[in-house]
């Protein structure tokens, strides 16, 4: 393996110290957090003078006992509680140091130590949604006692808590924190449309534009079969999760053997999965494929919603509604996405099957869901453009995820948002 040069940093200013702190600002909008959190992230130092780099080594040293496992920040926002926590989970001194002795520092700031205790609080305070971030590594230069002049190296990570199971003023829930706009459609715009090359702008676009939720396809090139039905992977969940806290992350799976991607779409930060009923088995011929299907479908929502994830169902074209309401029924389901076109490609034509499916999901969640206290939101996928979206409204879709009408409108995506609201 090739050896990397040593070097010696500038205080909180190395490529991972740097990037991570910008990265930080703009994952989560200081009007999202804490104002004192906020208030320290300005204070960030931007000269390397040796001064400063001792002032600041001192002010480190002295803080570090306090910070370690113990600096807790709550507050509530509206009827959402936010609870951030930072702990240092990794130290080394050096004489300089090195590429290699901060990545050995990071590769301490993973998030497998932790679920266990993000488990367990979400547990206590009745669900919502726990996140964990690398918050960085920083080199910094020992100024006193001893170890004066030695260089060491310090891994901090953040595990953010926001509240769930709050109930807004129509009684329905809000679901990780997102607030889903009163008598108004929740849109939620599918990235597959979107720039791929310019992820971040377009996501941000989405924010601007009033819509926290967004839809990522994950197509694996092998379920849908078509080389050109192949997406993104838990390390573009992650990359978008580092930058934006806030968003609903809805991950719509179309893959081949979808379980292999619970465990490391919670790793990266996804909210929900949805997963494609069809993926389960041949259900729609009923008697024993119908009963292996929905075991499956079971047991997996089990894994899913055990990850800390909500889970929704994706049914196609071509499948019979009633044949997930069995699933339905478990209660561990909060959502399904009602697909209108065969899914794989953007910009396809609205399949008006999609209407009498959401009818009948929404007349059995009022009869047969609601009156049993389980919560379902009826989303609608494909072919969702200002022509069809009052359309499925009025049957009763609560979400429309749409694409193309969103990404390629000739008047922008604020233009189109209004259309379809
Ligand atoms: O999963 C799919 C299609 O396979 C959808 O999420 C589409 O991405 C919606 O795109 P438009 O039909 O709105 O372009």
């Amino acid at each position: 393996m090739a050896k990397r040069k040593q070097r010696r940093p500038p205080p909180f200013a190395s490529s991972s110290s740097s990037s991570s702190s910008s990265s930080a600002a703009a994952r989560t909008s200081p009007t999202t957090l804490p104002t004192a959190v906020a208030a320290r992230r300005r204070r960030v130092p931007s000269t390397s003078s040796s001064l400063l780099l001792t002032t600041t080594a001192f002010l480190l040293l002295s803080f570090l006992p306090r910070v370690d496992g113990a600096a807790r920040e709550d507050a509530v926002r509206g009827r959402r509680t936010i609870e951030i926590r930072r702990e240092v989970v990794g130290a080394a001194s050096c004489d300089r140091p090195t590429h290699e002795q901060e990545d050995d520092a990071r590769t301490s700031v993973g998030t497998s130590g932790a679920r266990d205790v993000l488990r367990a609080s979400a547990e206590s305070r009745g669900g919502g949604r726990d996140h964990v971030e690398e918050e960085g590594t920083r080199p910094f230069q020992r100024g006193r006692g001893k170890m004066a002049g030695k260089w060491g190296i310090v891994a901090r990570r953040r595990i953010i808590h926001r509240g769930g199971n709050v109930d807004d003023d129509n009684g329905r829930h809000q679901l990780h924190g997102a607030v889903p706009p009163k008598d108004e459609p929740i849109i939620s715009p599918s990235l597959l449309a979107c720039d791929w090359s310019d992820m971040k702008g377009e996501i941000k676009k989405c924010l601007d534009a009033g819509c926290p939720w967004l839809h990522v396809d994950v197509f694996d090139g092998v379920f849908l079969d078509s080389p050109n039905a192949l997406t993104f992977g838990p390390q573009m969940v992650g990359s978008i999760r580092k930058r934006f806290a806030d968003p609903v992350l809805d991950v719509h799976l179309c893959v081949d053997r979808p379980q292999r991607y619970a465990r490391p779409m919670a790793d990266a930060g996804a909210t929900r999965i949805i997963f494609q009923w069809e993926a389960m088995g041949d259900g729609n011929d009923g008697g024993d494929e119908l009963d292996d299907a929905l075991s499956s479908a079971i047991a997996f929502a089990k894994d899913i919603t055990s990850l800390g994830m909500a889970c929704g169902v994706s049914i196609n074209p071509e499948t019979d509604v009633a044949t997930i309401f069995p699933l339905l029924d478990t209660g561990m389901l909060d959502l399904v996405d009602v697909l209108a076109v065969e899914p794989g490609f953007g910009g396809q034509q609205f399949n008006h099957v999609a209407i009498q499916k959401i009818e009948s999901l929404r007349q059995y969640r009022d009869q047969s869901l609601s009156p049993r206290g389980i919560d379902l939101k009826i989303l609608v996928d494909g072919g969702v453009n200002n022509s069809t979206s009052s359309v499925v409204t009025d049957a009763g879709a609560d979400i429309l995820v749409a694409g193309t009408a969103l990404f390629r409108h000739p008047r922008g995506f604020e233009a189109a948002v209004k259309e379809l609201r």
